[in-house]
């Protein structure tokens, strides 16, 4: 594959068996090769996304002491902001050229959950940022959910299968900045290649330049979105889950050439995880003679933490 297919959820959606069928086929094929798709038809209207925006420049926009008056000590960057160069990819030691936010849980009617998370954080100095970050976090958690049906539905699970284990999971949305380039990076990217941990991943702002995807034969394909698309990628819990059926695709930011190193680049991944106690392990149904089982028993939190570790965000 060197495209990245576009589907629309409104099949899902429709009610008609044969479209729903037709999404779920078309998912189901992208992820079992590619392991991206271009989303439309979720649940994310055009204002809601350019408020958005308009908060999250704001936002990194304050002056660097306001901002690092936000990044919380010992939780491993999981809410709050996260200053530039801090998070480097597994494996890699200069850190990323960016800096971002993280939003959180917003939890309901748990409260062993709700003490198990660490709180969002407020932003003072913005009247809406706060507002703004739980409606998008919660219209990307609905079209996740929705996306999970249909995955659910092509492995041969029951649809509802992932419902209990993302109801209040501990899914993260990431508002991202990668400023201005003002020195010859060497070694440095704005992201550096890599699989996203959690189950899958929903994009906003892919409409630019800079991510690229590895496809199978190795070649780095640029994936860019429709302006009403979410780029949409499975995470390697969910590649773990499925015996690597589903692929966590390895994919990069590029730094933009010379002329451009002025201009900054956003953008706003929603992470979507479980809750820390599912349990990983390879489903059954995804293990037969051709394809042993690749990955040993781990439930998402410990998976989780490893990875952290492996990013730098925890000691
Ligand atoms: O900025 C982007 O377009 C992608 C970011 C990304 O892959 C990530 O944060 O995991
Ligand atoms: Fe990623």
């Amino acid at each position: 594959m060197n495209k990245i297919p576009s589907v629309n959820l409104a099949d899902f959606l429709s009610g008609d068996a044969k479209r729903k069928q037709k999404f779920i086929d078309e998912i189901g094929h992208a992820y079992e090769n590619i392991g991206f798709v271009a989303l439309k038809g979720h649940f994310l209207d055009q204002k809601l996304v350019d408020d958005l925006y308009t908060e999250v420049k704001n936002f990194f926009d304050l002056p660097l002491e306001v901002k690092q008056g936000y990044e919380i000590p010992g939780i491993g960057g999981q809410r709050g902001y996260v200053s530039f160069g801090k998070e480097s990819a597994k494996g890699k030691k200069e850190g990323d050229l960016k800096e971002f936010w993280h939003f959180g849980q917003y939890v309901e009617n748990d409260p062993k959950l709700a003490e198990e998370y660490p709180d969002n954080v407020e932003v003072k100095e913005l009247a809406h940022f706060n507002e703004v970050g739980k409606e998008a976090y919660k219209m990307l958690e609905k079209t996740a959910k929705y996306v999970l049906r249909a995955l659910s539905l092509h492995l041969a699970l029951d649809e509802n299968y992932f419902d209990g284990y993302i109801k209040n999971g501990n899914s993260i949305l990431r508002p991202i900045h990668y400023p201005p380039i003002k020195t010859e990076p060497k070694e440095a990217v704005r992201a550096a290649a890599h699989g996203d941990i959690n189950l899958i991943t929903l994009l906003m702002g892919a409409q630019g330049k800079g991510l690229q995807v590895q496809n199978h034969q190795g070649d780095w394909i640029d994936a860019i979105a429709e302006p009403d698309e979410l780029m949409i990628n499975v995470g390697d819990m969910l590649s773990r889950h499925t015996n690597n059926k589903l692929k966590s695709t390895i994919h990069r930011v590029t730094n933009p050439p010379k002329e451009l190193w002025g201009t900054s680049r956003y953008s706003i991944p929603f992470f979507m995880h479980p809750i820390s106690q599912m349990k990983l392990d390879v489903l059954e149904g995804c293990i037969d003679k051709d394809h042993p089982k690749q990955f040993d028993d781990i439930t998402a939190g410990d998976f989780l933490n490893e990875r952290l570790r492996e990013l730098g965000l925890i000691k």
